[in-house]
């Protein structure tokens, strides 16, 4: 059996013929498009295994003139541009496989054998270009193989259940699969289940009739009703009461929904994406979580990594977040590397969440444009308490805390005012809107400041009572 390996960098493409050789195929080598081209004219391989960066183009890009000439051939893709985008491209070529670099070499020959062994091996090809991806991004092995995991759902309707931590990006993930996926024209419906009262749940996801309760004054419509032709994002699964599960259930068998008091049954149209931070397992095995719909939902599952143990991505996470942070009109910063370097030693209990808040207040308050470690170390302290290490705001009363803080920040003249106000409001906004709930009204009022002060200072110290609001 032959195959065309096209990989312009000689190292990775001896490793690879040697690996192929051992599974018994003869490999022809080249390292340009149009060598490629040109030995592909000539004869077929039962298999094209191709990098996507090479001197003369995008093996991507190009991919249609190779498969013009052998349309059965299958096709390994190999990338060291590892982003989401480059996966959903390399899938959306009908690839019979796509190996981010660096790739398990022996996982890369047993694939090339599966191919070439396989006539029917190609996916099927999206009719459509798509988009560009969302700002999903990582380099790790662990992110690597959720992007994997989101191209094989691109393309059908299965029902995913994301697993992971609080923080993680699980609904950052629900949104790439819809935005990239064959319902994206269709609206995005997320709903956090453990957010709505048990008795309104069922009313909220089905629907109600005019009637059909106390307060019912009118017909309303449910979120599976609302997400009609495209997605809906059950956030927070584990948490749903016991009886909405029933109900859930019913309609992911039957595929239809009954509005609450209603008699009519809907058909459902709707591609179902859930997400929990819970453990269901022991859920399930302390009769809080129904074992039946954990099955019904947990088609393909794609499992959140917590930052902890993906340390490789934390770097590129900061350095996107201070680019957003700069379009969002915040100070344009860059990270040295050694700061980079500390940041990845952080635990991020907050996952991708803490990291990004970290990185906003950084880019706020730091004193230059280039943020060194000097930088990082005091913010660090004042990370909240249970998330980062403890900080100064455990040690003592808040005259203590104050001069410690002088005395590590050391603000410049002319700034300490505006910083210390900054450092000082930021835990203690926070802690208030977690004790609200997020509720800014309530915050505002315990504060016994003017809400719109409040606003524009979370708008400005870069909080989110959003997040307070799905933690509670
Ligand atoms: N890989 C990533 N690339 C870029 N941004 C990310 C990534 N992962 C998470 N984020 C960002 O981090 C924040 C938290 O992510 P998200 O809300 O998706 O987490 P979650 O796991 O759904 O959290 P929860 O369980 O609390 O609902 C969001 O602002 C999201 O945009």
């Amino acid at each position: 059996m032959s195959v065309l390996l096209v990989e312009d960098d000689m190292s990775i493409a001896i490793v690879i013929t040697a690996a192929l050789e051992d599974e018994g195929f003869s490999v022809t080598h080249c390292d340009t498009i149009a060598e490629r081209d040109r030995l592909l004219g000539e004869r077929g391989y039962e298999a094209l295994v191709t990098d996507v960066m090479l001197p003369d183009g995008d093996g991507i890009e190009t991919i249609d003139r190779a498969r013009a000439l052998h349309p059965d051939m299958p096709i390994v893709i190999l990338s060291a541009q590892n982003t989401l985008d480059t996966a959903v491209r390399a899938t959306d070529t009908g690839a019979f496989e796509y190996f981010p670099k660096p790739f398990d070499i022996d996982e890369l020959a047993r694939t090339v054998r599966q191919a070439a062994g396989n006539a029917q091996g190609k996916v099927s090809r999206g009719d459509e270009p798509l988009g560009d991806g969302l700002p999903l991004v990582g380099r790790s092995p662990a992110m690597q193989t959720v992007f994997r995991m989101i191209t094989r759902v691109l393309r059908n309707d299965l029902t995913v259940l994301i697993l992971g931590e609080s923080g993680t990006g699980k609904e950052l993930v629900a949104e790439a699969i819809h935005q990239l996926g064959n319902r994206r024209n269709g609206p995005f419906i997320a709903v956090n289940t453990a957010a709505i009262p048990a008795e309104l749940i069922e009313s909220e996801l089905f629907g109600h009739e005019k009637g059909a309760f106390t307060g019912a004054v009118a017909r309303h419509v449910g979120k599976f009703e609302q997400a009609a032709g495209g997605t809906l994002f059950l956030d927070e699964i584990g948490d749903m009461p016991m009886q909405a599960q029933t109900r859930l259930l019913r309609a992911l068998q039957s595929g239809t929904v009954r509005r609450v008091g209603g008699r009519e049954e809907i058909r459902l149209d709707t591609r179902i994406i859930a997400a929990t931070n819970k453990d269901l397992e022991p859920e399930i095995a302390a009769g809080r979580f129904r074992e039946d719909l954990y099955y019904r939902l947990n088609v393909v599952p794609i499992h959140m990594p917590p930052l902890r143990d993906r340390s490789d991505d934390i770097e590129v996470l900061a350095r996107h977040f201070l680019q957003h942070a700069a379009n969002e009109g915040l100070p344009r910063r860059q990270l040295t590397p050694e700061a980079a370097e500390l940041l990845s030693r952080q635990p991020w209990r907050g996952n991708v969440r803490e990291l990004k808040n970290f990185i906003y207040r950084l880019a706020l308050l730091a004193r230059e444009d280039t943020i060194d470690v000097d930088s990082v170390v005091p913010l660090l302290a004042q990370e909240p308490v249970g998330t980062q290490q403890a900080g100064v705001q455990e040690g003592g009363d808040i005259a203590s805390a104050i001069s410690h803080w002088l005395s590590v920040e050391r603000p410049a003249s002319g700034t300490i005012y505006e910083r210390a106000m900054a450092a000082v409001e930021r835990p203690l906004f926070a802690e208030v809107l977690r004790d609200t709930g997020g509720n800014q009204l309530r915050a505002a009022q315990a504060l016994g400041i003017n809400r719109n002060t409040l606003r524009k200072r979370l708008s400005e110290l870069a909080l989110d009572p959003e997040e307070f609001a799905r933690r509670s």
